[in-house]
């Protein structure tokens, strides 16, 4: 079976994305899993859907490069708005964009045809540990301390859809993410594993991070989490809320305010790569 497929990045955070408007993937996790290889396969961080919604414009799904789903995805979302805009399946620049943690609202920017920035309208940001979920009985779980490898870690716990853990730290370069990624990502606090965001602070407005995405390992970037640590180093006292603050990754750079009604909005850039048709 042959599949036609784009590969996009949304700052280095790179997926394979299908067009499920004209084909049909019957194994999306095990697919996800082979062409994510970045030996034997095309190479990504895992794999995107784009699907026809009933309760938004579209709909998308997405898989990480060990197969499991995620709920949401900030940087998928973007290179969607971008998709279905220069495809010609749109010609609105404001979309409606369902996804497993609800619909996510995007704003197109786009200059010659192309769009060359979205904003997403994140929807708000988690911060009861139930929900995340955390395993604790806490009300919030902000800068808890957690011992991975004889090392105390403050963990503040922050769901944006999807689960993520955000540590600060002095300096985020030497970290070896490999090593204590894994741990924190199956750690029994976490029962549906968890996104952890390593994050240094540059000022008010700045922030430095890596990311060691759950299914995925190192990313260059994290949508979700660059909201959740922006959310993160508000609720810290690092940052204001209501005020734009830029997250540095290893791939490029986001916008985030963390509105003051609860809402996070994300805005950056989503690049298509090439296009292709692999034998599966
Ligand atoms: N890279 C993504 C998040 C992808 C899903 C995540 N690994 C999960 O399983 O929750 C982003 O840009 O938000």
């Amino acid at each position: 079976m042959q599949i036609n497929f784009t590969k996009m990045h949304g700052i280095g955070n790179d997926y394979v994305y299908v067009d499920g408007f004209k084909q049909t993937l019957l194994d999306p996790h095990v697919f996800s899993v082979f062409i994510s290889d970045r030996h034997f396969g095309i190479g990504s961080d895992g794999l995107v859907i784009i699907l026809p919604s009933e309760i938004a414009d579209f709909k998308m799904r997405m898989f990480n490069a060990d197969g499991s789903e995620g709920k949401m995805c900030g940087n998928a979302a973007r290179c969607v708005g971008k998709y279905v805009y220069e495809t010609g399946y749109t010609t609105k620049k404001q979309i409606s964009l369902e996804t497993l943690s609800g619909i996510k609202y995007l704003t197109l920017t786009v200059e010659d045809e192309e769009v060359t920035s979205v904003e997403v309208d994140m929807g708000k940001a988690i911060l009861n540990p139930k929900e995340i979920p955390i395993a604790s009985q806490l009300n919030f779980f902000i800068n808890h301390p957690l011992e991975i490898d004889g090392i105390i870690y403050g963990v503040t716990g922050v769901s944006m859809g999807n689960p993520h853990a955000v540590i600060f730290c002095e300096d985020i370069d030497y970290l070896e993410l490999e090593k204590i990624g894994p741990k924190f990502e199956k750690h029994p606090l976490f029962p549906e594993r968890i996104n952890t965001e390593f994050v240094q602070i540059i000022n008010a407005n700045t922030l430095k991070m890596r990311v060691w995405e759950r299914g995925s390992g190192e990313t260059w970037a994290c949508g979700t989490g660059a909201c959740a640590t922006a959310v993160a180093a508000i609720v810290n006292g690092y940052c204001t809320q209501g005020e734009e603050i830029t997250v540095k990754l290893r791939g490029g750079e986001l916008k985030i305010t963390y509105k003051e009604d609860g809402r996070v909005l994300m805005k950056g850039s989503a690049t298509k790569v090439f296009e292709g048709i692999i034998e599966y």
